[in-house]
């Protein structure tokens, strides 16, 4: 499908990034104060090991060390209750920011313009609302608060280590080099083994099915020999994935240990020859290599989140996405000076394909009852979309009261042209709740008038009146009632102008009986565009508009069209001789 919703820039998506963490300020603030609480706190164990050799070996008896060993004890409380808490705080943010995510999302989803989510496919809409939304929030609610803790923690050992002695810390410092190159090495080369081993994966399965599911007939056809041959070519390409992605493995994490070992290593060298020369304790020696031992704990944690983390950012990309999609009006268009409908020049593709319009002109006046006719793919369903403000022209105009239709927003535009046809969507919620989305302002009495005005009268049996639950686990509405909930949306929104696109011409006869009259109700007083797929409609309109090859053939009345021997007359003859033949055989 083309036409996709775009997707967020990397400077777009740090933008968007910074405004929800700045929207939760204080709990995101007060979650970096806890974990760097909990991550000095965490300095103390390592610091005061060193302190009890430096005082061992300055002959302090067990008292001394008791007393150390205490505070160490007392310390690794300390801390273990301020990164609970720090991770307490941590996931509110994070669910916070995720209701945040998710409301931004509904509301931009909603000021979509119907025709860009018809073009994306509301496919990708909803992939981007469920699992691009939920793979955001396992970042949020895990990932988020773990690799913050560890990459507080992890600066903080760092710190201390260079506080000991900056020489050692350069140590600590070679050590988170080798890892960053590491990392890099292996993020450039592992999404697209992965992917290539997901992809090598279903090749494979997709071969070992259809062979078993196809072995009559590979033996009827005696198709054995290919079938080994192309299982065959699907296992070596499935291993040769599998070995690529064991070798990144192979290299990274062993690569990573070493990282971790060769400060350390470091440490006890460099702090061994400082003491030799009496320029360092030996606890703060110590101190050092137990620190820097420490260090893998949260590196550990942040390389475990480290491809969470990849593959969430470009799930928020295509969240954020939506922020740079097209918007319907936003309320700053003028008002229309009356009810006239003009189209001027209209030239429309579909994405920048061939053109379907090729420069339509038509006035509609106002209180007047048009058909729209013209054979299957003339372009009579584009030009009500353009009419109903969905699309908007290429070139040239369609306006209502000198505005064009498509700049109005939703709230003015329903006050002015609405498009019927025959999808019509009964939301989850009260019978009321379904109306008010046209009308929000409307009373019960005008509710229910409208519900009268089409002819609902399936509202005396519903259990709770206006309050009746529908949908799912509530009243199941049929297609009538569901057609009639429309119409009644129709009446309290009160457009001068209806678009109809045949909004019978495919329910079944009782349906279509009911729905005519309701709509007979409807169309009173307001003017009709119909695009007439059966000819009656057009012989009982005021004007008749015949389309053909995307552009306006005629317009006159439909005695004056029958007169003139054109398109119309050929096609009124036809359908007149199929009726009457239709007719002469019952
Ligand atoms: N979503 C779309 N994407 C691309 N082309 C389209 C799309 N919808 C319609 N078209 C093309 O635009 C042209 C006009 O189609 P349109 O549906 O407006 O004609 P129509 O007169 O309403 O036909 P019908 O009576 O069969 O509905 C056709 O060539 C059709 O293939």
């Amino acid at each position: 499908m083309s036409g996709h919703l775009p997707v967020a820039e990397g400077a777009a998506t740090r933008r968007a990034a910074w405004r929800l963490i700045r929207a939760d300020g204080r709990a995101f603030a007060l979650s970096l104060v806890l974990n760097a609480l909990a991550a000095a706190a965490g300095l103390a164990g390592p610091w005061l090991v060193g302190r009890i050799v430096d005082d061992v070996r300055a002959g302090s008896g067990t008292g001394a060390v008791d007393r150390l060993a205490i505070v160490i004890a007392l310390c690794s409380l300390a801390q273990f209750l301020l990164a609970r808490y720090a991770r307490y705080v941590g996931h509110r943010f994070g669910e916070r920011t995720l209701a945040r995510i998710r409301e931004e999302f509904v509301d931009r989803a909603l000021a979509l313009p119907a025709s860009v989510v018809e073009r994306a496919g509301t496919g990708d809409l909803t992939a981007r609302g469920t699992s691009d939304v939920a793979a955001v929030g396992t970042t949020l609610r895990d990932a988020g608060p773990e690799v913050l803790t560890s990459l507080v923690q992890a600066a903080f050992i760092l710190g201390a280590v260079f506080v000991l002695d900056p020489l050692l810390g350069c140590c600590g410092l070679l050590g988170l080099v080798g890892i960053r190159f590491a990392l890099r090495w292996y993020l450039s080369r592992a999404r697209t083994a992965y992917l290539a081993e997901g992809a090598a994966n279903s090749a494979l399965t997709e071969v070992l099915s259809a062979t078993a599911s196809g072995a009559r007939t590979i033996e009827a056809f005696g198709l054995q020999q290919r079938r080994a041959r192309a299982s065959r070519e699907a296992i070596e390409v499935s291993r040769r994935a599998r070995m690529r992605t064991l070798f990144l493995r192979t290299v990274f994490f062993p690569w990573v240990e070493v990282c971790y070992v060769v400060p350390v290593v470091g440490v006890l060298l460099v702090g061994g020859l400082l003491h030799a020369h009496g320029v360092m304790s030996l606890g703060a020696v110590v101190s050092a290599a137990l620190y820097l031992r420490q260090l893998s704990e949260p590196l550990d944690q942040v390389l475990m989140w480290v491809e969470q983390l990849q593959s969430s950012s470009a799930s928020f990309a295509r969240v954020e996405g939506l922020a740079a999609a097209p918007r319907t009006a936003g309320g700053s268009s003028p008002a229309p000076r009356d009810d006239r409908i003009d189209v001027r020049g209209v030239r429309y593709s579909y994405d920048g394909g061939a053109q379907v319009l090729h420069g339509v002109d038509l006035t509609v006046r106002p209180g007047e009852r048009l058909a729209v006719v013209g054979p299957s793919g003339a372009g009579k369903t584009t030009l009500s979309r353009l009419l109903a403000g969905i699309d908007r022209p290429d070139a040239g105009s369609v306006t209502v009261g000198r505005v064009p239709v498509a700049d109005l927003d939703p709230e003015q535009l329903r006050r002015q042209v609405v498009l019927v046809t025959q999808e019509h969507h009964v939301f989850l919620g009260t019978l009321r709740d379904n109306l008010l989305l046209a009308a929000p302002d409307a009373d019960d009495g005008e509710l229910l008038a409208a519900l009268g005005a089409v002819g609902a009268e399936w509202l005396a049996a519903l259990p709770a009146g206006l309050d009746t639950r529908l949908g799912e686990g509530g009243h199941r509405t049929d297609g009538s009632q569901a057609q009639q909930l429309a119409l009644a949306r129709v009446v309290l929104a009160d457009p001068h102008t209806l678009v109809l696109d045949e909004a019978t011409a495919l329910l079944d006869p009782a349906t279509a009986r009911h729905t005519e009259r309701a709509l007979a109700h409807v169309m009173r007083g307001r003017t009709v565009i119909a695009i007439a797929h059966r000819l009656h409609t057009a012989h009982d309109a005021d004007r008749v508009a015949v389309m053909a090859h995307g552009r306006l053939a005629e317009v006159g009345t439909h005695e004056e069209l029958v007169a003139a021997g054109g398109a119309y007359a050929a096609l009124w003859a036809t359908w007149h001789g199929d009726r009457e033949n239709a007719a002469e055989q019952v």
